[in-house]
C-alpha cells in the first residue's frame, strides 16, 4: 500500500489564460429532476468540506438551490463570495441571447458576477415556450416528427461572440472569465481565427475510456484548459466498477471516485464529479499521485473499452457525437 503526503482535489487549483485562478476539482449539480432540491445540502456540504468550486448552468434547474446554498453560506460566515468559483452556461436555446441567459443565470444564483461563463453547445436552437422548461423554455425543443428543433438560420459562433461583448466590455463586472463546452477541435480553431477572446475552458466528457487524446493536447498547445466532466461515467457512476480503478483504489486507499478525479487532477486538468451524498462528496476530494504507469494503464482503457456516456440524440449535430446513446 502507498501512502503519501499530498493536498486534496479541493487544495488544488490552475491559472487560466486570462490570469484568473480556478480551483482544479469542481462539484456538478445537473441533478435529475426528481432530486434537484437535493442540490442546496449538497453545495453547503461540498463547500463546508472544503470544495471551493461548483459547476451549474442555466439549463440544470439547479441554480436557485445553489443560490439558496451559497446565500446561508454568505450569512453563517462559512464563505465570502470571493472565496468560491462559480462555473455557469449558456443553453443553445438562449444562442441569441447570452445576456438573457446570463441575467437569469445571476438571478437565481443570487450573486453579482459569475467566475467563468460557458457556452453550452456549439448548437442553435428554436426557442419554443413551455411551462414546464427551463424560464418558460422548451430545453430540447422538438419538431412534431420528433426531431430536434435547431434554428436553421442559426450560425452557433454568435453566442460566443456575445458573451465575449460582455466580458471586453470594461464597465462590465458580471463575468470573470469564459470560455467553452461540447467543442471540437475545428469549432475551436473558427473561434481562435474569428473572435477576439480566446475560450479559457473547454468543458467536455472526459475519463479513462473517453481520455481526449486528440483535443487535448490541441487545447494544450492553446493554452485552453479542458474540463472533464462525467468522471465517473454519469448516472450510476459505471466507471467506478472497473477493476483497474477498484485496484488503484486499494493501493492508495482512496474511493475509485478519488481515482477518478485526480486521474485528471494529476495531467493538469479540471474536473467535476456529481453526488448527493455527503460521504462520497467528501470521498470525491481525496487526491492519489498516480504515477506515469498508473496514468498510462487508465490511459489504455480509451483504446481497449471506449465509450461515450453523453450522446444524446441532439448532440447528433456536433462533430465527434453519433446521438446514439452510450454505445461506442
Ligand atoms: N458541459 C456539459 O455538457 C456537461 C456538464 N456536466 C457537468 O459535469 C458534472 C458531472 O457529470 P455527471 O454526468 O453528473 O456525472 P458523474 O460522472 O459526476 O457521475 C454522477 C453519478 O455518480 C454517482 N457518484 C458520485 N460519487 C460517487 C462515488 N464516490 N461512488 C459511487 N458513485 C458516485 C452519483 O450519485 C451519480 O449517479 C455534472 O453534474 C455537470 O455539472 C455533465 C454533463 C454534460
Ligand atoms: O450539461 C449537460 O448535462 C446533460 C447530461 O447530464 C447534458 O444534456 C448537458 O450537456
Amino acid at each position: 500500500m502507498v501512502r503519501l503526503l499530498h493536498p486534496r482535489g479541493t487544495e488544488i487549483s490552475f491559472t487560466l489564460n486570462n490570469g484568473v485562478r480556478i480551483p482544479a476539482l469542481a462539484l456538478g449539480t445537473a441533478n435529475p429532476p426528481e432530486s434537484i432540491g437535493g442540490t442546496k445540502q449538497a453545495v453547503k456540504t461540498a463547500i463546508k468540506a472544503g470544495y471551493r468550486h461548483i459547476d451549474t448552468a442555466w439549463a440544470y434547474g439547479s441554480e436557485p438551490y445553489v443560490g439558496e446554498a451559497i446565500k446561508e453560506l454568505l450569512e453563517e460566515g462559512v464563505i465570502r463570495r470571493e472565496d468560491i468559483f462559480i462555473t455557469s452556461k449558456v443553453w443553445p436555446v438562449l444562442w441569441d441571447d447570452a445576456e438573457r441567459s446570463l441575467n437569469e443565470s445571476l438571478q437565481s444564483l443570487g450573486v453579482d458576477y459569475i467566475d467563468l461563463w460557458l457556452q453550452h453547445w456549439p448548437i442553435c436552437y428554436a426557442k419554443v415556450k413551455d411551462p414546464h422548461g427551463i424560464n418558460g423554455l422548451s430545453r430540447n425543443p422538438e419538431k412534431e416528427n420528433g426531431e430536434p428543433d435547431y434554428e436553421t438560420s442559426g450560425d452557433w459562433i454568435e453566442t460566443y461572440v456575445q458573451m465575449e461583448k460582455i466580458y471586453l466590455n470594461p464597465s462590465d463586472r458580471r463575468v470573470r472569465s469564459i470560455g467553452v463546452s461540447n467543442f471540437p477541435e475545428q469549432y475551436l480553431e473558427r473561434i481562435i481565427y474569428e473572435c477576439a477572446v480566446k475560450p479559457t475552458v473547454n468543458q467536455v466528457e472526459m475519463h479513462p475510456k473517453l481520455p481526449q487524446f486528440s483535443l487535448n493536447k490541441f487545447c494544450l498547445s492553446h493554452n485552453i484548459l479542458t474540463a472533464a466532466y462525467s468522471p465517473l461515467g454519469s448516472h450510476g457512476a459505471p466507471n467506478t466498477k472497473i477493476p483497474l480503478v477498484e485496484e488503484l483504489a486499494e493501493k492508495y486507499s482512496v474511493s475509485p471516485g478519488a481515482i477518478l478525479n485526480s486521474y485528471h487532477i494529476r495531467q493538469g486538468h479540471l474536473v467535476i464529479a456529481r453526488s448527493l451524498n455527503n460521504a462520497r462528496i467528501a470521498s470525491n476530494m481525496e487526491f492519489a499521485t498516480l504515477t506515469e504507469e498508473d496514468l498510462d494503464k487508465l490511459d489504455n482503457l480509451g483504446v481497449t473499452e471506449p465509450k461515450r456516456y453523453v450522446d444524446e440524440k441532439w448532440n447528433a449535430i456536433v462533430p465527434g457525437f453519433t446521438g446514439k446513446g452510450p454505445k461506442i
